[in-house]
């Protein structure tokens, strides 16, 4: 099946998920001067679903999600999110739109100067007009809900590891309850352990709190993880996409050589099918900063059961 037939296939095989998109992209083309980055991309994000991004280093899975976002300006196409063309409601309308999104930039990107405490409150002063003492309570309650120790919240970025500081970031993306989050590479630097805690956590919060997720990364394991679906930018656009059994059967060069290639390893397929059967490992983050955050993805509620690490 080439990746045009696949592209074609899965329009057809999503038209009842298509109406369940609660962010739709249609015939976008964005370009800084001349040059064009995006062009007549098309792309759906559903509801509750992990969508893992995946393309070339330079293709353009960033500036797609900053031009989602508002941050960077489309030339022309249809940016639908919420049920709202972003083309046409005012700005205290796109405000209620941004705070549905968190997003997770690629460093973390937390004020240095602030406490992990202080950066998970900056989009709550921004949007909202909350009591302090309320502030911290929700600000701590993030900080346990990333598996995050207590005392997190008064540590500024620079005591923290890599790990902690991805968690403490996805606190704040996470501040003001969003229906769905973007992470930019959220593994990457992490060592091999601390890349599947995050995996779990990403997933935890998918399967606990109905989370939808826009996850670029070039991370193989995360994508077998947790993705229950993955599109491919390429040429400007969305090329195919699909589950990753999907994906594996696709004859796209690039698709083929991403998955086969010599970086790439022999990976057990069925992880992903385990991982959404709910039989995961919990989260046994060993950081010392971080909890342990206990419970398999099926066998709760809307609470994460936290308990301090030993
Ligand atoms: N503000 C900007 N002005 C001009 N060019 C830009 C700007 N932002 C991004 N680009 C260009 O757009 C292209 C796509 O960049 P982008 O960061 O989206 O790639 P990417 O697919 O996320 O890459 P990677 O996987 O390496 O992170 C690059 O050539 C980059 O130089």
């Amino acid at each position: 099946m080439s990746s045009q037939d696949n592209r074609q296939t899965l329009q057809h095989e999503t038209t009842d998920a298509a109406s369940d998109a609660v962010i739709s992209v249609r015939d976008v083309r964005v370009a800084f001067g001349q040059n064009v980055i995006l062009d007549k991309l098309d792309l759906d994000i559903r509801r509750g679903e992990v969508l893992g991004f995946i393309g070339p280093s330079g293709s353009g899975k960033s500036v797609l999600m900053r031009t989602i976002l508002g941050l960077t300006q489309k030339k022309s196409g249809l940016i639908d999110i919420f049920g709202q063309d972003v083309d046409k409601v005012n700005e205290r309308q796109r405000m209620a739109i941004d705070m549905r999104m968190g997003v997770l930039f690629q460093q973390g990107a937390l004020f240095s100067s602030l406490t992990v405490l202080e950066n998970i409150q900056v989009p709550m002063r921004e949007y909202l007009d909350l009591p302090p003492k309320l502030m911290n309570e929700l600000a701590r309650l993030k900080i346990d809900l990333v598996g995050l120790k207590p005392d997190t919240a008064e540590k500024y970025p620079s005591e923290l590891s890599g790990g902690m500081i991805k968690r403490a970031a996805l606190a704040r993306a996470l501040a003001l309850d969003p229906e769905v989050v973007f992470l930019d590479e959220p593994t990457s630097g992490l060592d091999p352990i601390g890349a599947a805690d995050f995996d779990d956590l990403i997933a935890n919060l998918r399967d606990t709190m109905g989370l939808t997720v826009y996850m670029v990364t070039h991370d193989l394991d995360s994508l077998f993880a947790i993705c229950d679906r993955i599109a491919v930018l390429g040429q400007k656009k969305v090329l195919v996409d699909g589950t990753v059994e999907e994906l594996l059967k696709c004859d796209d060069p690039w698709v083929q050589t991403y998955f086969n290639g010599k970086r790439a390893r022999q990976i057990d397929k069925n992880a992903a099918n385990r991982r959404r059967m709910g039989s995961s490992q919990p989260s046994k983050a060993t950081d010392d900063g971080m909890t342990e955050i206990k419970g398999s993805h099926t066998d709760q509620g809307t609470k994460q059961d936290t308990e301090t690490k030993q």
